[in-house]
């Protein structure tokens, strides 16, 4: 399948959002990518629940929603109120991820499980045929505009043989520091979705920028 593009709605300018909606609306971009922090999880807040309805029909792409949250299941069905297509969930905040993950199906989403850096691959083994997605962080969450950390490369790799040895149809997204220099290496090491924040929209033709990450190849 040809990779897709998934911009990250936390660098936007929020003085002048509908400048940038109607960027992505009119971009090659293939979802809407939307960081929920909750200053417990990580050590920042975002926004929630009231921005994604509010920009729901307003932005012609899927939503996938990165949940930076502890107790994610308390808001799942909340989330699919609000529009979300992908729910993403941490590996590290959900003590029953597969209970968590069967849920979000439940609902009529598609299923996320995210791992933080330090989180290894292999912990997916029993879990990845339930997920409709993993997402690698390729910086510490809770902040856009870090640098990418190297060894993510590695961890793609390492979860495409996972994904190919058990059968598993999830697709694999890399977030953080994704730009021109990294993504090259994330595709040829199996990635399905980048999802680019500051790359984009710090960009002075963010339209342009976005279709050449669509055009690489791997
Ligand atoms: O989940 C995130 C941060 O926790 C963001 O999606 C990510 O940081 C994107 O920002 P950038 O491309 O600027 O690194
Ligand atoms: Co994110």
């Amino acid at each position: 399948m040809n990779h897709l593009i998934a911009p990250s709605l936390l660098a936007a300018n929020f003085a002048d959002l509908k400048t940038d909606l109607d960027m992505l609306n009119r971009s090659e971009a293939d979802w809407l990518h939307l960081d929920i922090m909750d200053g417990m999880f990580v050590p920042n807040i975002s926004f929630g629940l009231p921005v994604l309805q509010s920009l729901k029909g307003k932005v012609n792409k899927p939503f996938d929603v990165h949940l930076m949250i502890v107790q994610p299941d308390r808001y799942i069905a909340d989330f699919k109120a609000a529009g979300a297509d992908w729910l993403n969930v941490h590996y590290e905040a959900c003590p029953h991820l597969h209970r968590t993950l069967q849920t979000i199906r439940q609902q009529g989403m598609k299923a996320g499980v995210t791992l933080n850096p330090h989180t290894p691959v292999s912990l997916l083994e029993e879990i990845i045929t339930e997920a409709d997605l993993v997402l690698l962080m390729s910086v510490n969450p809770g902040f856009g505009g870090q640098s990418f950390i190297e060894n993510t490369y590695h961890k793609v790799e390492q979860l495409k043989e996972l994904i190919l040895k058990k059968n598993s149809q999830a697709l694999i997204q890399v977030d953080g520091g994704v730009d021109n220099h990294t993504a090259p290496g994330l595709l040829k090491a199996g990635a399905d979705v980048l999802v680019a924040g500051s790359y984009v929209f710090r960009s002075t033709d963010p339209i342009e920028t976005i279709a050449q990450l669509k055009q690489l190849k791997c």
